[in-house]
């Protein structure tokens, strides 16, 4: 899980480009090479319109056949099973309200999705957990799952920086009868972690959720370490930064202090560690120039979302049909160019058992 879009930011049916012309050069890889060679036999069999009509099958399901990884089927995800996926979720009705009240806020894109809170509220379940640490609450949404789902006896401790954000947190609480569960503490979260270790509370908490400053990672994680018990786990948001921790070209210091973070987790023997699954889309990057643009695409329209592993970090390519009414500024290029753009914005989250 992790960076957070909701289904409405990515399903529009259109895609914004940048005023610069795209290079639509030859792909940097084997693996696109033989993946592009797939889809232009699945394309060339159909028109643009046609493919949307087609079955979610042809959408879905990519034959990841490079070397490195072997050849396995890995199923994407497209708007349309994302949007399925959303409707099989269950939202409990406070936490629409709350969704739907916050989708109007500023900010409203860090709040986890409901699939991500049925994962967070599941985790707690499954772990029994009695106490719980959340960095970063925002309006509340992530918290507010965890919180449902704790027993009457149960604490969470809610660290928020934001006190406005924590009005709107708070006023759900009461609404939903969980404000006797949770412990907000306004202001800046490793602090609230450090006076957590110093009244003696080390080891005493089952779950923690981390979804705050990026640059404060390594430093939330070494806190809770100490505050979360052997066999508790620790969830970490936005572990792949919009997928910038994969671009060696994106150095700024949020994404170099992500990156930093999930190499030493890679190595870190204290704590075993999975990645979580991709769960929407939002930003694409133009790889061959590696120039950014704010883009978003109809998954339904002849794009075709994939997922392919460097190292440790999950990342999607999308391959991308540009007709010239959704590509303007292309059309010079012609419609009919299959282009390579990565996915920036993939939501994704790492899961952590305290050994
Ligand atoms: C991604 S949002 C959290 C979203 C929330 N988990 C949800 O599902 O709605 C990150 C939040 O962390 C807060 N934050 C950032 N840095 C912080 C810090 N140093 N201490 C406490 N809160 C912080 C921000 O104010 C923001 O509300």
């Amino acid at each position: 899980m992790s960076s957070l879009v909701t289904v409405h930011h990515w399903a529009k049916p259109f895609l914004r480009i940048g005023s610069q012309v795209v290079n639509l050069h030859a792909p940097t890889t084997q693996f696109f090479v033989r993946y592009r060679r797939n889809l232009s036999a699945a394309v060339a069999a159909s028109s643009l319109p046609r493919f949307q009509s087609e079955s979610c099958k042809s959408e879905t399901v990519v034959i990841a056949d490079d070397e490195k990884y072997g050849n396995k089927h890995v199923i994407s995800i497209t708007p349309r099973l994302y949007d399925y996926l959303l409707t099989n979720v269950r939202e409990p009705q406070i936490l629409r309200e709350l969704r739907e009240e916050t989708s109007t806020m500023r900010g409203s894109q860090m709040q986890v999705s409901p699939d991500q809170a049925q994962l967070l509220a599941m985790l707690v379940q499954i772990l029994g957990a009695q106490r719980c640490i959340e960095v970063g609450v925002y309006t509340g949404y992530s918290s507010l799952a965890v919180a449902l789902v704790l027993p009457e006896g149960g604490k969470l401790v809610a660290c928020e920086r934001d006190a406005k954000s924590l009005e709107v947190a708070t006023r759900y609480y009461d609404q939903a009868g969980v404000s006797h569960k949770v412990d907000v503490r306004c202001g800046l979260a490793a602090d609230t972690l450090k006076s957590l270790i110093e009244i003696g509370e080390s080891g005493s908490y089952d779950f923690a959720f981390i979804d705050a400053e990026k640059r404060m990672y390594q430093e939330y994680f070494e806190l809770l370490l100490k505050l979360v018990r052997v066999g508790g786990i620790i969830v970490v948001d936005n572990v792949l930064w919009h997928g910038k921790v994969a671009d060696p070209l994106v150095n700024d210091p949020k994404t170099i202090s992500v990156r930093n973070f999930n190499k030493s987790l890679v190595e870190d023997e204290r704590v075993s560690t999975t990645e979580g699954h991709v769960t929407a889309v939002g930003e694409l990057r133009f790889l061959q120039d590696m120039r950014l643009c704010r883009a978003e695409a109809n998954f339904t329209s002849g794009n075709k979302p994939m997922f392919q592993e460097q190292g440790a970090v999950p990342v999607i390519h999308v391959y991308m049909k540009l007709p010239a009414l959704l590509a303007p500024n292309l059309h010079m290029l012609g419609t009919n160019h299959w282009i390579e753009l990565q996915l920036i914005k993939p939501r994704q989250g790492a899961i952590m058992i305290v050994r």
